[in-house]
């Protein structure tokens, strides 16, 4: 079935892949085209102090954060309240009206109950129609990724578009390599190379309605089990409890407050050793610093062990918990001991974390 111009429901883009993959600078260069005008973002993170939604330059205030946690656990409901909430409101006239939807998942979201919660609540199927999951493979990282993370082959599957990100730093071979790979996964969705976010709009828009018939067998069964997922959570009245058994247990999230100024370069030998000697359990690093000499925050990105170079946001945001100034960097991580993180930055730039 194709949405027809009678399907006055609003269209949501699911925006996922893997950690880094490069989600939040594509959003940023899609929010800049007009065709983007009047759409609604919500973001989801996995740590428990979030900075995507300061990186998302976005002019008006549509932009909203989901809980902390992963959307596809226990957010699962916030997305539900958010989605309705937002639908109420534009009822209401309190806010401009949207004509469309971006939900950015986590890195490690699985993209099954996001899709599986917009086809089957009742109130969300009646408002809004899923136009498309559009999934970002870090040309660089990808391959590996796909190699070690469940998370990242259903994100992949289940696209119905495939952004080959970050371009610019793969090789041929790299990309060719990744794309054979994602064909044999999923050899219907299109896919794009695209280099720092830019993609036209056209690219990941009006995919049609979500059909999960179209894509590989396991994603008709992971929706299937969703919905068991689903029962048995109402049967128990466990509506807020987390799936333990959704992601890897040995991945998990820290963060680290920090009270002092840095020294850019102390903290720059200070990750440097941190990627050189545990990169493979560093899963992602970002945050904003607060540097020695910088009035401007400073946002720090490292995908596994690549230190991306530092940009700046304009000013400090003024809600907390960043209105304070401290450092904060939060770490998406495999099997490893904060305190060895702690160490590091005690050793390099004589700092503790604060929490
Ligand atoms: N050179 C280059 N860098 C990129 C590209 N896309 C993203 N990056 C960088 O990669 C890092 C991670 O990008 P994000 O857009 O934050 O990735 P994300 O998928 O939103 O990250 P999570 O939300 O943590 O999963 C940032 O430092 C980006 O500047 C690209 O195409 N080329």
């Amino acid at each position: 079935m194709m949405a027809d111009d009678a399907d006055r429901r609003i269209p949501v883009v699911i925006l996922t892949g893997f950690l880094g993959a490069g989600k939040t600078t594509l959003l940023n260069h899609l929010l800049q085209q007009p065709e983007m005008a009047e759409t609604a973002v919500l973001i989801n993170e996995f740590g428990s102090v979030a900075v995507d939604h300061h990186l998302v330059e976005k002019i008006d205030d549509d932009v909203i954060l989901l809980d902390a946690g992963c959307i596809c656990c226990t957010v699962r409901g916030d997305l539900t309240r958010s989605l309705t909430d937002l639908f109420m409101r534009c009822l209401r006239r309190e806010i401009k009206p949207i004509r469309r939807v971006v939900i950015e998942t986590t890195g490690l979201a699985d993209p099954s109950p996001v899709i599986y919660t917009l086809m089957e609540d009742f109130f969300l199927a009646e408002r809004y129609r899923i136009d498309g999951v559009v999934t970002a493979v870090d040309a660089t990282h990808g391959e590996g990724q796909l190699a070690a993370h469940g998370e990242a082959i259903k994100q992949v599957a289940m696209a119905d578009r495939l952004l080959l990100t970050k371009a610019d730093l793969a090789t041929p071979e790299q990309l060719a390599a990744l794309s054979a790979r994602l064909t044999t996964m999923n050899p219907s969705a299109p896919q794009l190379p695209i280099a720092r976010g830019q993609v036209p709009p056209s690219a990941i828009l009006a995919c049609g309605l979500y059909d999960p018939a179209a894509k590989s067998p396991d994603v008709a069964g992971w929706l299937a089990e969703e919905k068991v997922r689903d029962e048995r959570r109402k049967a128990h009245g466990h509506h807020h409890r987390h799936d333990v058994d959704r992601h890897d247990a040995h991945v998990y999230s820290f963060a680290l407050t920090f009270a002092e100024p840095l020294a850019w370069p102390s903290f720059a030998d200070a990750v440097g050793v941190l990627l050189e000697t545990m990169g493979e359990r560093i899963l992602r690093i970002k945050g904003l610093l607060n540097v020695v000499g910088d009035h401007k925050p400073r946002v720090v990105q490292c995908v596994q062990h690549v230190l991306y170079p530092y940009t700046r946001l304009d000013d400090w945001p003024a809600q907390a918990p960043y209105n304070d100034r401290q450092s904060r960097l939060v770490f998406i991580v495999r099997d490893l001991d904060q305190s060895l993180v702690e160490q590091a930055f005690a050793m390099f730039c004589g700092v503790r974390d604060q929490c």
